[in-house]
C-alpha cells in the first residue's frame, strides 16, 4: 500500500481557503471611525457650555481670585519655616560651598600630620647623633637612624606637599564647575536682556541654589499637606461621614450635606466644612456629641467646635490641628493707646480664628465667672483698664476676696474697697443709688431723654459713664450679716435696672457661680457672660444659662492650662464662642495705669480724696481737713496747743472750746497725757476720724 503525500512547501488551495478570513500580521488599513457615543446622561461636551457665558467666566475669574490669594496666604505661611524660599536659598548657598570644599581637606591634614611627626623624629635622631663621648659604633647606629629619619621626613613632607596641591586642583576645579554655569547664565542674561536679563538670571540661580537647598538637613521636603488631623489623616467628607456615624449622631445609612468642601483654615491652623444634617436630625445632637466627635477625628474635645448655623441642621464645624490658646498670649492693644473711648466698642480678646472680639458695653452688665486662677480677674481688667484710659469714666471697684487685684486702680477710683469689707461696699452702693443715678436720671431729663448717650456726651462734659465691678459677690455675701446681705442685694439690683440706661456698667464677677453666690434676679439681667474653666457642667450653665453645656458650650472643657480662655457670650441671642482675653501682667498694668493717671490729671477728672471732699463741704470741714493735716504718719495724738497753733498757722481762728466742740471726745481721751515731761490735754487723731465720720460720714 502506498500514501500519496505532497511536499510541505506546495500550495493547498483548500487550507488557503479556510484561513483567508484571518490575519496574523498588522493590519494596514485603517480602522472605520466608529460612530459618536449616545450622549445618555446629557453631560457631553465635558467643558459645559456655560462656563463659556458672561457668568462663567465670571465665576472662573471669582475662583482663580480666590486660588491666588490661597496660594499667596500658603506662601506666606512657608516663608516663616525652614522650608521658606530664603532657607532654602541659603541652605542651597552652603551646600554649594561645601561641595566646592570637598572632603580633601581631612588627606591633606593627614599628610601635615605625618610631615610633622616625621619631621619631630629627625630632629630627634638628630639629636641623638650630635652627642658626644659614645663609642664609634653607636655613633655608626645613630648616624643611619638619623639620615632614614631625615628621607622619611622628606617624603613626608613631599606627600603633603601633594596632598595640598591636589587639593587646591580639585576645589579649583568644583569652584570652575560651580560658578561657570553660573557666569555663563549671569552674562548670557545681561548680553541677551541688559539689566532685566541680569535679573531674570540672578533669580535663575536662586531658584537652582532654592533647587538644591528644598530638603532640610532631616531630609524633609516642604509639602503643604501636612496639616493632618488626629491620626495622620486629611480632613475628608468620607471621613466626616464615618466619624458622626461612629459617634451616633447620625445612622449607619445616612449622609452628611456637604455645603463647603472640607479645608484648611486660611491661618493653616484647623480644619473646617459647613454640613447639613440628614432631615429629622437636630444640630444639639451633634453639638451634644462632642466627645464622640473628638474620638473619631481622633483629637482632644478642645480641638473640636461646632456651631449651628443659621438653619436648625446646618452646623459650622472646626477641627484646630493643635489645641488652640496653648502659644504665648497676644500683646493687648491698651499698652499703646494713648487713651480709649468706652462709648465704643473695646477689645476684649481673640477667639479660635484669631479674629479679635469686640465688644459695646454701652448699655450693658456683664458676669465672668470660673474657677480660682482660671483669669476671671485678668479678663475684668480687659475692660477696667479700656475705662482707666477713658478719663471720662469714673470707677467704682468693690473686691469680696480683699485680694491685691484692684489696688492698682485706687489712685484713680471714684470709690474702692479692697478689704472685702461689706459695709464699705454697702457705702458704695449706697452712694451710687443716692448720688450717681439721682444725679444721672436728672442729667437725662434735662436732655429731654431717658437714656444717656453718646451723642450727648460730646455736648455736655456733665454726661459721662461708670463703671461698677463687684469682685467676688459671695465673699460680701458671707461677710455681712441678713440685714446688710438683703440691702446690698437690693440696692445692686437697682443700680443694674436703672443704672443701665443711664451710663453705668456693672460687672459681676464670681469663682463659685451657683445662686447662692450671684443671685438669681441679678444673674438674669446681666447680660454679657464669659465663662472661664469651671468644675462642673452646672457651674458653667449657670454662667451661661441653662442648656448651654448639653447644647456642647461646656466650659469645663477647658484645660487647666488655658489660662484666661472662657466661652463668651456676647449679650442676648449671640452665639457662645471661645475667646481668649486680653493679658496683661502687673508691670503691664502698672504703666496703663500710669497713662490713666496722667490723662486725668489733664482733664480735670481725677477723683477728690476724702480730704478734698471735707474741705468742700463748708469751714468746719475745712477746718476738720487742715486738722487732719496736722497729724503726720505714725503720730496717734497731739498737744491741744500744739493743734490751736497748727491751725492758727492755717489761717483758722479757732478757740479751745470750739475745738472741743467740733472734735467730741471720750473721757478716757480727756485725760491728761505725760507729753515731754509734763501732763498736758491731748486729741488723739482716732477722735478726729470719728468726728469726721460721724458728721460728713466720710472716711478719713
Ligand atoms: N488671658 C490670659 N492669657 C494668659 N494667661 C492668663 C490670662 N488670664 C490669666 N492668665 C494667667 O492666669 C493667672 C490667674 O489669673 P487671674 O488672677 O485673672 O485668675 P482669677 O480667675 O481672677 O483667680 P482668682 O479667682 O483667684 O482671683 C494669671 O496670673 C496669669 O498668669
Amino acid at each position: 500500500m502506498s500514501i500519496e503525500t505532497t511536499p510541505s512547501s506546495a500550495p493547498d488551495p483548500e487550507w488557503e481557503r479556510l484561513v483567508a478570513g484571518y490575519q496574523n500580521s498588522p493590519d494596514k488599513t485603517p480602522a472605520a471611525p466608529l460612530p459618536a457615543a449616545v450622549d445618555l446622561m446629557g453631560d457631553t461636551p465635558l467643558t459645559p457650555a456655560w462656563t463659556k457665558t458672561r457668568s462663567g467666566w465670571k465665576n472662573r475669574a471669582a475662583l482663580g481670585r480666590i486660588n491666588t490669594t490661597r496660594g499667596f496666604r500658603k506662601w506666606l505661611r512657608r516663608q516663616g519655616t525652614e522650608h521658606g524660599h530664603a532657607a532654602q536659598i541659603y541652605r542651597g548657598a552652603a551646600r554649594v560651598t561645601v561641595w566646592v570644599r570637598g572632603v580633601e581637606g581631612v588627606e591633606v591634614a593627614k599628610a601635615k600630620h605625618e610631615a610633622r611627626r616625621a619631621h619631630k623624629e629627625y630632629r630627634q635622631a638628630q639629636w641623638a647623633n650630635g652627642k658626644r663621648l659614645m663609642p664609634g659604633s653607636v655613633k655608626d647606629k645613630l648616624a643611619r637612624e638619623m639620615d632614614k629619619a631625615a628621607e622619611d621626613s622628606e617624603r613626608a613632607m613631599n606627600k603633603y606637599r601633594k596632598a595640598r596641591k591636589d587639593a587646591r586642583t580639585l576645589q579649583s576645579l568644583r569652584a570652575a564647575a560651580a560658578i561657570t554655569p553660573l557666569a555663563a547664565i549671569e552674562s548670557a542674561g545681561l548680553y541677551v536682556g541688559g539689566g532685566p536679563g541680569g535679573i531674570i538670571a540672578a533669580g535663575l540661580t536662586l531658584t537652582g541654589l532654592a533647587l538644591i537647598g528644598r530638603r532640610t538637613t532631616t531630609g524633609e521636603l516642604w509639602s503643604d499637606r501636612d496639616a493632618k488631623i488626629g491620626d495622620g489623616d486629611r480632613m475628608t467628607e468620607t471621613m466626616l461621614n464615618r466619624v458622626y456615624r461612629d459617634a451616633k449622631v447620625i445612622g449607619s445609612d445616612d449622609v452628611l450635606k456637604l455645603t463647603t468642601p472640607c479645608t484648611l483654615t486660611a491661618d493653616g491652623k484647623a480644619w473646617q466644612v459647613v454640613f447639613q444634617l440628614p432631615s429629622g436630625i437636630p444640630a444639639k445632637k451633634a453639638l451634644g456629641s462632642r466627645e464622640g466627635i473628638a474620638n473619631g477625628f481622633g483629637v482632644s474635645v478642645q480641638q473640636v467646635h461646632q456651631t449651628r448655623g443659621d438653619r436648625e441642621d446646618t452646623i459650622h464645624l472646626r477641627v484646630s490641628l493643635k489645641l488652640p490658646f496653648s502659644s504665648k498670649p497676644t500683646r493687648g492693644p491698651l499698652l499703646e493707646a494713648e487713651r480709649a473711648n468706652l462709648w465704643k466698642p473695646i477689645r476684649m480678646g481673640v477667639n479660635l480664628r484669631g479674629e479679635e472680639v469686640v465688644t459695646s458695653w454701652v448699655e450693658r452688665s456683664g458676669l465672668f465667672g470660673g474657677e480660682p486662677g482660671s483669669g476671671k480677674s485678668a479678663a475684668a481688667n480687659d475692660l477696667l483698664l479700656a475705662a482707666a484710659l477713658d478719663p471720662t469714666v469714673r470707677m467704682y471697684l468693690a473686691d469680696g476676696k480683699a485680694g491685691a487685684d484692684i489696688t492698682p486702680f485706687e489712685p484713680i477710683a471714684t470709690m474702692y474697697d479692697t478689704d472685702g469689707d461689706p459695709e464699705k461696699l454697702l457705702e458704695i452702693l449706697q452712694h451710687m443709688w443716692d448720688v450717681e443715678i439721682k444725679e444721672r436720671r436728672a442729667l437725662a431729663k434735662e436732655h429731654g431723654s431717658r437714656k444717656l448717650t453718646e451723642a450727648m456726651a460730646v455736648v455736655d462734659p456733665r454726661v459721662c459713664l461708670a463703671v461698677l465691678l463687684v469682685d467676688e459677690w459671695s465673699s460680701y455675701g458671707a461677710a455681712a450679716d441678713q440685714r446688710t446681705r438683703q440691702e446690698m442685694e437690693r440696692l445692686l439690683r437697682l443700680i443694674v435696672q436703672q443704672g443701665r440706661a443711664l451710663g453705668i456698667i456693672t460687672l459681676a464677677a464670681t469663682q463659685k457661680p451657683d445662686s447662692d453666690s450671684v443671685p438669681t434676679g441679678i444673674r438674669d439681667i446681666l447680660s454679657i457672660r464669659w465663662a472661664m474653666r469651671c468644675l462642673t457642667p452646672q457651674a458653667s450653665d449657670t454662667i451661661l444659662g441653662q442648656g448651654y453645656a448639653a447644647a456642647g458650650h461646656n466650659a469645663q472643657d477647658i484645660l487647666k492650662s488655658q489660662r484666661g480662655v472662657g466661652i463668651y457670650m456676647d449679650g442676648e441671642g449671640a452665639e457662645p464662642e471661645l475667646v481668649r482675653g486680653d493679658y496683661y501682667d502687673d508691670e503691664e498694668v502698672a504703666v496703663i495705669l500710669e497713662r490713666a493717671y496722667r490723662l486725668r490729671q489733664e482733664a480735670g477728672t481725677l477723683p477728690l480724696g476724702p480730704l478734698d471732699r471735707l474741705r468742700a463741704a463748708d469751714t468746719d470741714g475745712s477746718i476738720l481737713a487742715d486738722l487732719l493735716d496736722l497729724y503726720d504718719a505714725g503720730v496717734e495724738m497731739l498737744p491741744a496747743s500744739r493743734v490751736l497753733e497748727g491751725l492758727a498757722e492755717a489761717g483758722h481762728t479757732v478757740t479751745a472750746d470750739r475745738l472741743a466742740a467740733l472734735v467730741p471726745r471720750t473721757d478716757d481721751e480727756k485725760r491728761r497725757q505725760d507729753i515731754d515731761g509734763s501732763r498736758v490735754s491731748v486729741y488723739p487723731l482716732t477722735a478726729v476720724r470719728r468726728a469726721v465720720l460721724d458728721r460728713y460720714g466720710i472716711t478719713a
